[in-house]
């Protein structure tokens, strides 16, 4: 029989370690679905690694599964991504806000698996400040976060994470989901 395919959804506010864990995922063989945004990049972020970067025209080109609006960017999931990654592999991972949670869940009932990164607002803010985020870019996070009840965990979440370091979390992780 084929093995069930999982997408594991990692969803949490800004600066609660989802892409710490993401890459640790991807280093212990969880390959990420990579989404597009308009944002630019940050220090460090590639190209075709982290996010497709694109332009807003360019958002328009090709089929998406879902697209969102959030801190004042375009992110999207297209369909060729999902596809192409979920025919080669069983399990793969991907980073979304709570929007894509639901048209993940929507379309692909039986493959979403959803894992809440939990962390409070003072937690939120030094994170940031410790990634290096300026001043502006914090405050508005924090205000996106209260606006869209960010920090409140997803309903129906398959996990809720909250304590100890990105390793500890990613094992975690492994340990429920990738049997
Ligand atoms: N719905 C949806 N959300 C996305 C997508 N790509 C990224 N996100 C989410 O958009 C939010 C902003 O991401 P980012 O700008 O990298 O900021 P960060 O949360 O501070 O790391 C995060 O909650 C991501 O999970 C996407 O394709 N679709
Ligand atoms: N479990 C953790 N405990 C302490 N610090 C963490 C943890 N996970 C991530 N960090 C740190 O917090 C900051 C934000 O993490 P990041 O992965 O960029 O968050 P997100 O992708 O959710 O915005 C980074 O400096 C990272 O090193």
């Amino acid at each position: 029989m084929a093995k069930q395919k999982r997408i594991l959804v990692i969803v949490g506010p800004s600066g609660s370690g989802k892409s710490t864990v993401s890459r640790m995922l991807a280093e212990r063989g969880i390959p990420r679905l990579i989404t597009s945004t308009t944002r630019p990049p940050r220090d460090g972020e590639r190209d075709g690694v982290d996010y497709y970067f694109k332009t807003v025209d360019q958002m328009k080109e090709e089929p998406f599964i879902e697209q969102t609006f959030y801190a004042k960017n375009v992110y999207g999931l297209t369909v060729k991504e999902v596809e192409e990654k979920l025919a080669k592999y069983d399990t793969v991972q991907v980073t979304l806000d709570k929007n894509g949670v639901s048209a993940l869940r929507e379309q692909f009932p039986q493959e979403t698996k959803v894992i809440f990164f939990q962390i409070t607002e003072q937690e939120m803010i030094e994170r940031m400040k410790k990634r290096g985020d300026n001043l502006e870019a914090i405050q508005s996070r924090i205000a996106f976060g209260q606006s869209t009840k960010e920090l409140e965990p997803v309903k129906g979440a398959d996990l809720v994470v909250s304590k100890g370091s990105p390793e500890d979390i990613t094992s975690q992780i492994l340990g429920i989901f990738n049997k």
